[in-house]
């Protein structure tokens, strides 16, 4: 087993508030695992990941990582954020190097490194490029090849796809599958969307909101790689909808007007499943 988060509760205290954000979460991630955090906007999803990655200070409670207790960042652990957070002045390849430079890996190393992963992520034609030169997807794809370099068992992926269109989402969901299938790292993979979530997740856990908590897990099974359009996969998105469309709801009234009341497809977005940000 390599992360275990063990009675974590987080409150953030405000001028005018205390906001409970997280209650007494207990989650085992297993070696090798990929697991979805899924829960309505607000719920903590981004905070849990923070505490796991050593950004953030748990209230209390604690993480446990290959038996050691976080109390920061380390480099078993690598982070993607929704933005790609890259070098402009950087080309491609600079970029793809750049943590390992600053780890003190020798040039010839790095090199034949980041062209591993850029050959991974498809990108090896663009290694002498400027971030600007890139789509969104493309960008995203070269952060994914960076985080790969540090060789860390952990990567927590916080909507690393969220803000791409849906064609490029489905085409990094695929790559994604692919790159764990070869890797086999723990993938800890936050998002909003229950579609991406069944296609990508070993475990997909589901939280409610106020304070944030384990509503249910659901175990996935499916053969690899899965395809969007699998039916599988929509019965299984159908019913954890079910378990999200409860707190959504929840999180909406105490969000919106007193007189709001859901609509069909605020709570069910036709489109891609994206619970939350409807709201
Ligand atoms: N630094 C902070 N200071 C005060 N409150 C915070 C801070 N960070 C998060 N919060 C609050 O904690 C709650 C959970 O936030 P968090 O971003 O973890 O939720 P989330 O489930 O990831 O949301 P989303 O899906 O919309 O990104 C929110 O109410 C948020 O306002």
């Amino acid at each position: 087993m390599s992360v275990v988060v063990e009675n974590i509760s987080k409150s953030f205290i405000t001028k005018n508030d205390t906001i409970n954000t997280l209650s007494n979460i207990n989650i085992e991630f297993h070696k090798g695992e990929f697991v979805c955090i899924l829960g309505p906007s607000g719920c903590g999803k981004s905070t849990l990941l923070n505490i796991i990655a050593g950004l953030e200070k748990e209230t209390s409670g604690r993480v446990i990582c290959n038996g050691k207790e976080v109390k920061g960042a380390g480099p078993d652990r690598v982070v993607m954020f929704q933005e790609p957070a890259l070098f402009p002045w950087l080309k491609v390849i600079d970029n793809v190097e750049f943590g390992m430079k600053l780890a003190g890996i020798p040039k010839d190393e790095r090199r034949e490194k980041a062209m591993k992963y850029l050959k991974m992520v498809h990108l090896t034609r663009f290694q002498n490029c400027y971030i600007h030169e890139l789509s969104g997807g493309m960008r995203q794809r070269v952060a994914l090849a960076r985080a790969l370099t540090l060789d860390s068992d952990i990567l927590l992926m916080d909507e690393p796809f969220a803000a791409l269109d849906s064609q490029t989402k489905n085409i990094l969901q695929l790559e994604l599958q692919q790159i764990w299938l070869e890797t086999k790292k723990n993938i800890i993979f936050v998002t909003h969307n229950v579609e991406e979530a069944v296609l990508l997740a070993d475990r997909v856990i589901v939280m409610s909101a106020n304070p944030g908590t384990i509503k249910k897990e659901f175990h996935i099974q499916l053969a690899r790689p899965r395809q969007p359009e699998n039916i599988d996969l929509a019965y299984l998105a159908a019913d954890i909808m079910k378990e999200l469309k409860e707190e959504v709801e929840k999180v909406a009234k105490a969000e919106f007007d007193t007189n709001w009341t859901s609509k069909k497809d605020l709570i069910l977005p036709d489109s891609d499943s994206d619970m939350g940000t409807g709201i």
